[in-house]
């Protein structure tokens, strides 16, 4: 249907839209997909609708919405996908996409939404007050608890019991005096045109606002299936290109794994035809990764559920648990000391706009909002060659891409 009321500009009718689901307590997503210009939101009339406890189904006959999983399915963090009830695309910002299947409760969100749309001011200075997670904030390691961490990891991984584990950590920041959401979302966008960039809101899970480079899982419009093994991590600095970069056997090994890894999961769905590319050194913002990228086409290999196949058996990937993946995922829970909540987990759109298409990332380089503070995450892939010094410093690289957002350091 068409915007109801003046369609003054897609900023204030992105900032329109997160004010009405902020004030009715209503999940909302926000994202721009790499290395696109456009920013797509996806507003459900309902947060219960949202908590569905099963990994999505990416097939183009399922629901259409915006999924959102954390690193482990808990009460406190509850797997969520945003049925898509409205549907807004920058590109095309005279329209506003209705969900045709609507229920009898959603009908009355739909009329206050478009009588709040058609009246309100369309000013750029309507102030966003985001959802807040009603978990409380998590712990923050010290550098020495991480030091500790990192040690006891290198020393489990040279008794044998891991070959990697990827440790992580909290850090928090207070938001600068008028931190605005939107503008922060606008400045991800702006910082990092190659990342999937979001911002994710709903009463349950709080605000995460993020500029991953991990993609997960992805079905694109030629019906082609990816995704890929990101690990190993250097500082871009100026004297260096992604073509110029080196690497050491550590992180050779590093990245090697995740790749194998997902190998495995190819040849547990009994899947021989794959494409392979790399490793090759990829940037993301001020750092550089080695990565590997997987193709299948899905027209041509006997598989039609071969994403969401793989979105099971690849969560949580090696890039960010470990190897082996329950040794790795115990160690975690015992130790790591801290909840991630979605830092780790999933999200991206799935069936939206269209039936067939399904992006999902990887939730890195991202932070979560409370009422005054942001909560940073960072994590490094540990193995026997480990330092804690170089790992908390790979930490504090990794804080820095969400971080840009927030002006001054973070610790
Ligand atoms: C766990 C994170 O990054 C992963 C992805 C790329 C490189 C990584 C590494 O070098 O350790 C991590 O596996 C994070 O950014 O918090």
């Amino acid at each position: 249907m068409a915007w109801p009321g003046e369609a003054p500009d897609f900023r204030i009718q992105l900032r329109q839209i997160l004010a009405f689901a902020f004030q009715q307590g209503l999940p909302v997503a926000l994202w721009r997909l790499p290395n696109m210009q456009q920013a797509q939101l996806c507003l459900s009339f309902s947060d219960e609708a949202a908590f569905v406890g099963l990994t999505p189904v990416l097939e183009p006959k399922a629901p259409a919405g915006f999924a959102f999983f954390p690193f482990r399915d808990s009460d406190h963090n509850p797997a969520q996908f945003l049925p898509a009830n409205v549907f807004f695309d920058t590109a095309n910002p005279t329209e506003l996409q209705i969900s045709t299947a609507l229920e009898e409760e959603d009908e009355a969100h739909m009329q206050e939404l478009l009588a709040f749309l058609g009246t309100a001011p369309p000013s750029s200075s309507t102030p966003l007050t985001w959802h807040v997670s009603p978990q409380p904030v998590p712990h923050t390691a010290t550098r020495a608890e991480y030091a500790a961490l990192v040690r006891k990891a290198v020393a489990t991984i040279e008794q044998g019991h891991l070959r990697k584990v990827v440790s992580s950590r909290a850090a928090r920041q207070l938001l600068p005096v008028g931190f605005d959401v939107l503008v922060a979302f606008g400045e991800l966008h702006r910082r990092y045109p190659t990342a999937f960039v979001s911002l994710v809101s709903t009463p349950s899970a709080g605000t995460w606002l993020g500029a991953t480079p991990e993609k997960l899982v992805e079905v694109d419009e030629d019906g082609v299936f990816r995704t890929m093994a990101l690990a190993g991590t250097q500082p871009l600095t100026p004297d260096l290109t992604p073509q110029t970069a080196m690497w050491t056997g550590k992180e050779i090994e590093e990245q090697a794994l995740v790749a194998r890894y997902i190998v495995s999961c190819f040849k547990q769905l009994r899947l021989r035809d794959y494409d392979e590319i790399g490793p090759r050194t990829a940037a993301a913002g001020q750092l550089l990764h080695l990565r590997t990228d997987f193709a299948v086409p899905l027209r041509q290999v006997p598989h039609p559920t071969l994403a969401t196949d793989m979105l099971r058996l690849l969560h949580p990937t090696s890039a960010v648990g470990g190897m082996p993946r329950q040794a790795a995922l115990d160690f975690l829970q015992a130790y790591e000391g801290y909840d991630r909540a979605y830092y780790s987990g999933f999200l991206g759109p799935v069936n939206m706009p269209n039936p067939g298409i399904a992006r999902v990332f990887v939730n890195l380089r991202c932070l979560q909002l409370r009422e005054d503070e942001a909560i940073l995450y960072a994590g490094t892939g540990l193995t026997a060659f480990s330092d804690p010094l170089r790992e908390w410093t790979e930490t504090e690289l990794k804080l820095a891409t969400a971080g840009a957002v927030l002006g001054g350091k973070v610790d």
